[in-house]
């Protein structure tokens, strides 16, 4: 148990770890950054040199605390862990253990998504040490030709894992399964031949090294690496960072955790935040437990028990479904009764923003498909999810599936104002013909233009009509369709739309988003989209025990005025429990 504080609370001692546990908002980001300035106030152990970190999670929640510290910036440094590591580790020191990991250190450009390329996984099969075991029907020729999508999907899977011995290793998902389940009989592969090719899985991620391609992950890898192996550089990271503060600290990765525990040890004082019931990002490695079991040497331990955020109504809802924490309102506003629409989820939309007297209603989505559908006012009927997959099966032209792929999200992304990102995507179709990059991003700026000017000529037509436009615009050289081909109908059965849809917009910020680009957020009016009517048990049978149950929770958590749930079906049995916290509204199917 932790001390009881306030968000309001001024510590006049800075000089101890500290760790604060809190629900939704409770303050936590407030909190910290009035600390930031209580710190910049208070401390003798700043300087031009010597500055505080702040960690967080997203560009999004960098902007918003660099905002809300106003002329407080001076001496802090606020980003995301990932920049601050390849700033302050990668970038200086990669040098150090460059030669043992092939690390060409002079090519490093950042760090970007995994993306599995088949000339990689080529090399590496032909080159893994076990290649002489790999026997019919896992032959080297087998696992290239009729496998290669198996094994793609295989190694987007990889992931770093802390060994018992506190070094790492790579790995990838065990729990899905590559030999059986959904996958054709023809391209399965056996667990024993993917235990031989895991052996290999540093080679493979040393072929990007040489190129000097790091992914995200790797970031934290080599950063843990560079420290495991010069202790040196903690020291000068201490020196630079007295003070190191990481909001959100229940989505961090274990080996961020790692490296926090030993940058701990001297000197810097580290201040954690976080709530184990928002952890949402499992999937990246994340555990609720390592923000709970967290002990560091001294460390002071508080807690909030005040929700600042929400009317009494929606705080009422909130404890229903967390039973370690109850919180009490601040505001004391009672607010309208929580809604549940049980119907098609744009007449909820609809009869949200009535309800909210035409006021910005934000609509939080567990996947992407259903948060761009939402953002499109697409029902959520019909949506086919699958359909970059469907293309690639569709269309063994890879040049042209690429050439369609890369410009379809750029136009996407530039929609959706996220230029940065729109240019990159095009810049990729122009990586082996245009050696200067700052001449590659002219290319790809002026197709986007190019596109953009042209949207209405496509955007409500079929694929084949952006194709055309692109061969006749942008390229005349790639490749036609055959006669009767599956890949020309697929073109032609399928609209700009339908494909449109399912791009998942990095870093999203408009007023429909998938819950976890959500996080940290707050809006005057929510909308929670669910699938089904299962996706209710969060309410019904709570258990924040499982992630899928704290994600809800977290979306529930973003409403300060009014709060709605859409549901498609709701059983007549269900609705008694539901109507003690929830107004239940029903639209004719
Ligand atoms: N002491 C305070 N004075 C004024 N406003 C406050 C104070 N504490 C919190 N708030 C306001 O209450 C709301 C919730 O605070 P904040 O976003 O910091 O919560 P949080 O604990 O970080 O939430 P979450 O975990 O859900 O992201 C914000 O609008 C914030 O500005």
């Amino acid at each position: 148990m932790g001390m009881q504080i306030t968000s309001d609370k001024v510590f006049d001692d800075i000089e101890h770890h500290f760790k604060i546990s809190a629900g939704p908002g409770a303050g936590k980001t407030h909190w910290l950054v009035q600390h930031i300035k209580n710190v910049l106030g208070k401390s003798k152990r700043l300087g031009k040199t010597r500055k505080i970190a702040c960690i967080t999670y997203t560009n999004v929640a960098v902007d918003t605390i660099v905002k809300r510290l106003g002329n407080a910036t001076h001496h802090v440094e606020v980003s995301t862990i990932h920049s601050f590591l390849y700033k302050h580790l990668i970038k200086p020191y990669a040098k150090f253990i460059a030669q043992e990991y092939d690390l060409n250190v002079s090519n490093i450009d950042g760090h970007d998504e995994h993306i599995v390329y088949f000339n990689i996984v080529k090399k590496w099969i032909e080159n893994h040490s076990q290649k002489s075991l790999f026997k019919h029907p896992n032959s080297e020729k087998q696992l290239l030709k009729i496998k290669y999508e198996t094994i793609k999907q295989w190694l987007e899977t990889i992931y770093y894992e802390l060994t018992d011995s506190n070094d790492i290793a790579l790995s990838t998902d065990k729990n899905k399964n590559f030999f059986s389940n959904k996958i054709q009989p023809k391209h399965q592969i056996n667990r024993k031949c993917l235990d031989m090719l895991e052996k290999d899985l540093i080679e493979y991620k040393k072929i990007y090294w040489k190129k000097g391609i790091l992914h995200h992950d790797d970031i934290l890898f080599f950063s843990y690496q560079i420290i495991s192996k010069c202790p040196f550089v903690l020291d000068v990271l201490r020196a630079k960072f007295p003070y190191f503060f990481i909001d959100e600290f229940q989505d961090s990765n274990p080996i961020q955790v790692e490296i926090i525990k030993k940058i701990s040890e001297k000197e810097t004082i580290i201040g954690v935040i976080g709530d184990q019931a928002q952890s949402i990002y499992g999937f990246q490695g994340a555990d609720p437990k390592q923000f709970s079991e967290l002990e560091l040497p001294e460390m002071r331990n508080y807690e909030m028990a005040q929700n600042r955020r929400s009317t009494d109504n929606i705080i009422n809802t909130l404890n229903s479904v967390r039973s370690d924490l109850l919180q009490h309102p601040y505001r004391k506003v009672c607010g309208m009764k929580p809604v549940i629409f049980c119907g098609n989820s744009n007449d909820a939309y609809k009869e949200a923003l009535k309800l909210s007297n035409n006021k910005k209603v934000v609509t939080l989505s567990r996947d992407n498909i259903t948060s761009n559908a939402m953002r499109r006012e697409f029902g959520n009927g019909n949506l086919k999810d699958k359909l970059f997959s469907d293309l690639k099966n569709n269309d063994s032209s890879k040049d042209r599936r690429k050439f369609v792929i890369h410009y379809l999200k750029g136009v996407v992304f530039a929609k959706e104002r996220k230029f940065k990102e729109a240019i990159k995507e095009i810049m990729v179709l122009y990586k082996s013909t245009i050696e200067d990059k700052e001449e590659r991003k002219k290319r790809a700026l002026n197709d986007l233009l190019c596109l953009l000017k042209k949207y209405d000529d496509y955007s409500n037509a079929s694929l084949m009509v952006f194709y055309e436009l692109l061969k006749r615009e942008l390229d005349n050289q790639i490749s036609k369709f055959q006669k009767n081909s599956n890949a020309k109908s697929f073109y032609e059965n399928h609209t700009f739309q339908e494909l449109a849809l399912c791009v998942n917009i990095p870093e999203d910020s408009s007023d429909h988003r998938t819950i976890h680009k959500a996080k940290g957020d707050e809006f005057n009016n929510v909308l929670l989209v669910l699938k089904k009517e299962e996706d209710l048990a969060f309410i019904l049978k709570p258990d924040l025990e499982k992630e899928e149950q704290r994600i809800a929770y977290v979306a529930i958590s973003r409403a300060q005025e009014r709060l709605f749930i859409s549901v498609p079906t709701l059983k007549e049995s269900k609705k008694a429990s539901l109507s003690k916290l929830f107004e239940i509204k029903e639209f004719e199917t």
